[in-house]
């Protein structure tokens, strides 16, 4: 495969009005939930990336009648809860841990058998944790030896049995996972999590008149419980920008002298905000502006201006909600004056990268005094002093885009390997970031 470099000049202001793509988390949901309605669901602004692509795909392969995408629009002709079929080779999930996991549920409700698997990446995440409350519902599910891809779930003919889990991690994948198995039970599944994590599953089951109840334990906790046997009906869903992917220009502007920047119509889920409250501890100015709801979900215009950040020690409580947005706040860290320190983070290790290493590697590669611990980082804020950095993206996109950010702060060019796979989750990134005020070339090496 050929390597796409990012060639990113040093400094910049981070200037203008912009639009980042669809949130990737409700796009995987639109197409899992409307394939498994009854009638036809229309989908405006999904993210046209590889991972919701690669969602679309699979669901095409058992069957589904899918028009779309063009400018976002997506037409599903749903075929019910039973009217998947099987497809006739693996269903390559690329690099798309959420395609996987989320699948998963649904796959396992099926009276076929259906293989998974992935790219390189997404081979070594971690399959187990949805192995376990899987077989615990009656589904049989091969993996590969250590848990993971490629993964075979097995058509029993039998339905699930509903199963009240105690998620040992706070994973929205997990947890999804567990509720899509469960439209699939006999009676009641729930989910018990120990850190709340995003909802979107739970309010797009509901939107599509699919009742999923949600009790806060206490200030941590939440059960989601929904019964199995009903019926899912079509509907709109108009998918909000990412928080995720406006998070890289949050920093941005953030840590540039001068700048003055608005993102529009960002999804606001309150269990995906973390991002905006940890900048704000740092000390950013961001005022959230024209706040509305659309399809279920809160969105507004994020307005962010340059403020010198200070180091703080992230709230733990923070973490799942800001969870794909710490590759960037490292960045932000090592921008600011002081120590920053990341603690309850260990699911960092096992996404598409281990980013606690991964991002430890390229500031230090940089020349930022960045520590990593088994579950987080220490990070030193200080002037960058590479005078070449060479970055490794490790098959993450978010390391791409990360160290793409950090230029704005660096002394001499930084040179990025591999980062065709901001096409996973941002295609527009380099565009966007050009429009603001970056410099930054994409080169075949
Ligand atoms: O449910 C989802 O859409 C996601 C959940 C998170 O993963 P975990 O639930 O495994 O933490 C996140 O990292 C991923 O990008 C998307
Ligand atoms: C972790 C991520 O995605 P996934 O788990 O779906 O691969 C991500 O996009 O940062």
């Amino acid at each position: 495969m050929s390597n796409i470099q990012f060639i990113v000049q040093p400094g910049g202001t981070v200037k203008g009005r912009i639009r980042v793509p669809g949130d990737k988390s409700i796009s995987h949901r639109s197409i899992m939930l409307g394939s498994i309605a009854e009638g036809v669901t229309t989908v405006t602004g999904f993210l046209e990336g590889e991972d919701a692509l690669a969602t679309l795909q699979a669901f095409r392969d058992m069957g589904v009648e899918i028009e779309g995408p063009v400018n976002g629009e997506v037409t599903i002709h749903g075929v019910g809860l039973n009217g998947l079929k099987q497809p006739a080779k693996p269903l390559d999930m690329g690099n798309s841990g959420t395609s996987t996991r989320l699948l998963a549920g649904i796959v396992a409700g099926q009276d076929f058998d259906v293989t998974l698997i992935g790219d390189a990446s997404l081979s070594k995440r971690p399959m187990k944790r949805v192995v376990d409350p899987l077989t615990e519902m009656g589904a049989v599910i091969a993996t590969n030896e250590g848990g993971t891809l490629p993964m075979t779930i097995r058509g029993t003919g039998q339905k699930l049995k509903a199963i009240d889990y105690s998620l040992p991690m706070a994973s929205a994948q997990v947890k999804s996972c567990v509720l899509l198995a469960g439209l699939y039970a006999d009676g009641k599944t729930c989910a018990l999590e120990p850190a709340p994590t995003r909802d979107h599953t739970e309010r797009m089951l509901n939107g599509f008149g699919y009742p999923v109840s949600s009790e806060k334990l206490d200030a941590q906790q939440t059960k989601a419980c929904l019964e199995g046997g009903g019926s899912l009906k079509a509907c709109h869903i108009d998918v909000p920008s990412d928080i995720s992917s406006a998070a890289f220009f949050m920093v941005a502007a953030a840590i540039s002298e001068g700048s003055d920047l608005v993102i529009e119509h960002v999804g606001m889920n309150p269990t995906r905000t973390g991002v905006i409250d940890i900048l704000k501890l740092m000390g950013a100015d961001i005022q959230l502006e024209n706040f509305h709801e659309v399809g279920g979900e809160p969105v507004a215009d994020v307005h962010i201006k340059y403020a010198p950040l200070s180091g703080i020690k992230i709230p733990e409580e923070l973490v799942a909600l800001a969870i794909d947005e710490f590759p960037v706040l490292f960045v932000a860290a090592s921008a600011a004056q002081g120590t920053t320190v990341l603690t309850g983070a260990e699911e960092l290790r096992v996404k598409e990268s281990d980013r606690i290493q991964v991002m430890a590697d390229a500031l230090q590669a940089v020349g930022i005094d960045a520590q990593p611990t088994p579950d987080g980082m220490i990070i030193n804020g200080a002037e960058q002093s590479a005078q070449k950095g060479e970055i490794q993206s490790h098959h993450d996109h978010r390391i791409s885009m990360a160290m793409t950010v950090a230029g704005l702060r660096a002394k001499a060019p930084i040179v990025i390997e591999d980062c065709a796979n901001v096409n996973t989750s941002f295609p527009i990134f380099l565009d966007l970031i050009n429009q603001v005020g970056m410099n930054v070339i994409a080169k075949e090496a």
